[in-house]
């Protein structure tokens, strides 16, 4: 019952824009939820593959405050892998205030430019990157060649997600970021990628404010930081959630914007204000609007505590690691009436965001969904799993939960135009696969530990109620056994064999 989506038609201002591209205009101010005018396809392979050409990511935007620059490679390690907690950290070489520590790469590799010429590379910040997203458009940016700084509070996130020959600095957005793109004894920062914030559609409905204050807070905070140590270019992790109910399936980025959960609301204001701040200061943004992302990239998965997605949570169930799955709701108008989702598989969602570093123009926001354009529903999600793992998956009826449109399918299109951009792994068997292998690699613990290292002394911990990392804390929409109860839950469950 797969819902496939048609071809969308050329957003409207498609077609060349070469001022635009060479960074000489800034846009006008369009909004969020409104296709951004589009300039020709970048010129690529259509095969990126994951070492993307380095030569791309160093061309510095125009009216950037700092001068091209050849990076050396990354500095050794200051402390063994095995010493992941912070608190083990020697201070010295390579520790920076606030309780820094870069990972070593186990494979020691240095990576050499495209074409095995100069190491020449850009450095970004990745807030949010001890998560599940962040964590694996970390590693691709250090495939790429780059130096990579993760902030990250690990509220949710997990410090032996960050990948080896990352540096790591533990602390709140709000809090560190500032000091972080002003540090003028580090190397300079060249861009940024914000993934830190609170990710749960259930737990934003039960406490909004928590969400505003984290996800909007944090990155006002960001982009003025940014502002003031002069880094102007930022990929932004948005969500298919600021489009709500949509009016039409796939969703293009011109839909009407109408968030159903205040997570989706505060993503869209941060949208607006990023429009705002690339209009008035020249920002170059891009935010990315993901649909379900899915699987994993080898050692790097999706683990939340509590779990609250479908695909680990059906998972958990498969390994016997929960009693089974509840589905939420099934009087969805769709097909099999339960909702209906975009997975995307993580690594091409990495992916984009390397192309859409490429991608930013000073003065522009640029908005792309990403997706692979293919819905398939809750019910056939449990049945890819059934067929992945060979085990029987236990279901549960469920209510709906607060805030779930019934269905959500992108048109990926612009992201193809503008970045360069398709995903490759579009079969769900194919996704689900890898979020299995993950599942079994981490169940014999072979994938990085499960350290949500104690912060050490000097960092800031953001104990109270910090961002994370797209992965979210989760409370109101956790496990299976407690689902979110919608408006008039009556509390029963039925049990239920296999759909
Ligand atoms: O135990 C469960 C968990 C989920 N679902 C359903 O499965 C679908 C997918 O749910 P989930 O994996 O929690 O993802 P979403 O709620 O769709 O939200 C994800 O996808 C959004 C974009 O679409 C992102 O913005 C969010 O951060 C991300 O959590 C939804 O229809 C849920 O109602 C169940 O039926 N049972």
């Amino acid at each position: 019952m797969a819902v496939r989506g048609a071809p969308a038609p050329a957003p409207a201002g498609a077609g060349p824009d070469r001022a635009r591209r060479a960074g000489a205009c800034r846009t006008p101010l369009p909004l969020p939820g409104v296709a951004a005018p589009v300039r020709p396809a970048l010129p690529h392979s259509g095969e990126p593959g994951p070492a993307l050409s380095h030569a791309v990511h160093l061309r510095l935007a125009p009216g950037s405050a700092r001068a091209p620059r050849a990076i050396r490679p990354a500095p050794p390690a200051v402390h063994d892998q095995t010493h992941r907690r912070q608190a083990e950290v020697p201070r010295g070489d390579g520790v920076r205030d606030g309780g820094v520590h870069r990972r070593r790469d186990p494979r020691g590799r240095r990576r050499a430019a495209a074409g095995g010429g100069l190491v020449s590379a850009s450095h970004f910040l990745v807030t949010g990157g001890a998560g599940y997203v962040g964590s694996v458009v970390a590693a691709h940016l250090l495939e790429a060649g780059h130096r990579v700084t993760v902030l990250d509070d690990l509220s949710t996130g997990f410090a032996d997600a960050v990948p080896p020959g990352a540096e790591f600095v533990a602390g709140r957005v709000q809090d560190t970021a500032a000091r972080l793109l002003s540090d003028r004894t580090a190397p300079p920062v060249d861009g940024v990628l914000h993934f830190a914030a609170s990710s749960q559609v259930g737990e934003s409905v039960a406490d909004p404010e928590k969400y505003w204050r984290n996800n909007v807070v944090g990155s006002l905070e960001l982009v003025s930081a940014m502002r003031a140590g002069g880094v102007r270019k930022l990929v932004f992790s948005s969500t298919a959630a600021v489009y709500g109910e949509p009016e039409r399936t796939p969703i293009r980025e011109d839909a009407r914007t109408a968030p159903t959960s205040p997570y989706g609301a505060t993503k869209l204001a941060v949208d607006h204000l990023l429009t705002g701040e690339a209009a008035a200061h020249g920002l170059a943004a891009v935010s990315l609007r993901y649909f379900n992302v899915a699987g994993a990239y080898g050692s790097w998965g999706e683990r939340h505590e509590p779990e609250s997605h479908l695909i680990p949570l059906v998972l958990g169930a498969a390994l016997g690691e929960r009693p089974h799955i509840a589905v939420y709701g099934e009087d969805c108008p769709t097909p099999d009436g339960t909702c209906v989702r975009d997975y995307l598989h993580v690594a091409d969602l990495a992916r984009a965001h390397l192309l859409a570093l490429d991608a930013a123009v000073p003065g522009e926001h640029l908005i792309c969904n990403l997706g692979n354009g293919n819905g398939f529903s809750v019910l056939e999600v449990i049945e890819a799993v059934r067929r992945v793992t060979g085990r029987e998956v236990p279901v549960v009826g469920a209510p709906r939960r607060a805030g779930d449109p019934a269905q959500l399918v992108a048109s990926a299109d612009l992201a193809q135009q503008r970045l360069g951009w398709r995903p490759e792994r579009t079969g769900l068997d194919e996704i689900v696969a890898t979020a299995w292998e993950f599942a079994l690699r981490r169940r014999a613990g072979t994938t990085p530990g499960n350290d949500r290292a104690a912060p050490s002394a000097g960092t800031r911990p953001d104990a109270e109620d910090g961002t994370d990392n797209g992965s979210g804390p989760g409370t109101d929409d956790g496990p299976d056994e407690r689902p979110h109860r919608g408006p008039g839950h009556s509390g029963n469950e039925r049990e239920r064999g296999a759909p």
